[in-house]
């Protein structure tokens, strides 16, 4: 049996979750290739795999909404994240000129990171597709003389593609956010943050007497989230994001925030990495 840890992705090899994946766990890992967000949480319960990667935010796009109802909605834990500087190229079939392009393929967050200059050269048609690796992994096996890709270095290197210009990001600054889970017993020594769910009543000050819990308890929130509950209108999840330096605080606060809310999860509790 492989020791290697299986690590679920939406999207191939090379792609940015796999990178993310590289950063997290190192390069000596078996990526197990999925087709939705949705398939690597079945194959992680399924016990095809160990952990899923999966982006939650992208500093230009926003937030991926519908993650944050699969982690509810799985409820495996969240043990750590990971935070990754996109850097996007343009990639052809060796030997193919810029002048010989008419299409261009992406994942459409890329695509939309790369708007400046696309709107440089409207003549070039861009199609969308699951992610951005496929997309050269497709130009590559179809031999597309005519095609280019925008996508990651992993992809020019494991495709065979070169790159005809590089970074070519509207924002040099631009991150995406990613969340590790399992469902294996993992021990977290010396966590400093979590992923908080819960819902409050449509009343007047119910979510800020949570929001000053925290605030009273020295506790950082990073991150709010907030997505309507199927079917119920003027309800609520909101998905928060906390940091501490002392654990008793947390836990005071995490006790306090019980009496003011309902259906509270923790979502994971894990260690603060967002070093880009
Ligand atoms: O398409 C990919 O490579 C992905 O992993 C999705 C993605 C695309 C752009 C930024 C971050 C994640």
């Amino acid at each position: 049996m492989s020791a290697k840890k299986r690590v679920a992705i939406q999207g191939i090899k090379a792609s940015f979750h796999e990178e993310a994946a590289f950063k997290f766990f190192g390069e000596d890992i078996d990526t197990i290739e999925c087709n939705s967000f949705k398939e690597t949480f079945q194959k992680l319960k399924a016990g095809e795999a160990d952990y899923v990667v999966m982006a939650i935010e992208n500093s230009i796009a926003g937030s991926l909404l519908p993650n944050y109802t699969l982690l509810r909605e799985y409820n495996f834990p969240v043990i750590g994240e990971v935070y990754l500087h996109i850097q996007l190229h343009l990639m052809a079939l060796p030997g193919v000129k810029f002048e010989d392009i008419k299409t261009v393929t992406s994942h459409p967050i890329a695509i939309r990171q790369c708007n400046d200059f696309l709107d440089d050269f409207p003549h070039l048609k861009v199609v969308e597709s699951s992610d951005t690796a496929a997309c050269a992994k497709k130009i590559k096996e179809e031999q597309l003389t005519d095609t280019v890709a925008i996508a990651n270095n992993l992809a020019a290197k494991l495709y065979g593609l070169e790159i005809l210009e590089r970074r070519i990001e509207s924002n040099k600054k631009n991150y995406t956010r990613f969340l590790i889970l399992t469902d294996k017993q993992v021990d977290i020594k010396d966590s400093n943050k979590a992923s908080l769910c819960f819902q409050v009543n449509n009343n007047v000050g119910s979510l800020a007497a949570v929001l000053n819990i925290f605030a009273e308890n020295k506790i950082n929130m990073s991150k709010i989230q907030s997505m309507p509950v199927l079917g119920k209108r003027n309800e609520y999840n909101f998905y928060v994001d906390v940091e501490w330096k002392d654990t008793k605080q947390y836990d005071r606060a995490i006790r306090d925030s019980l009496k003011h809310t309902s259906n509270f999860s923790i979502l994971g509790e894990y260690k603060k990495n967002d070093k880009v």
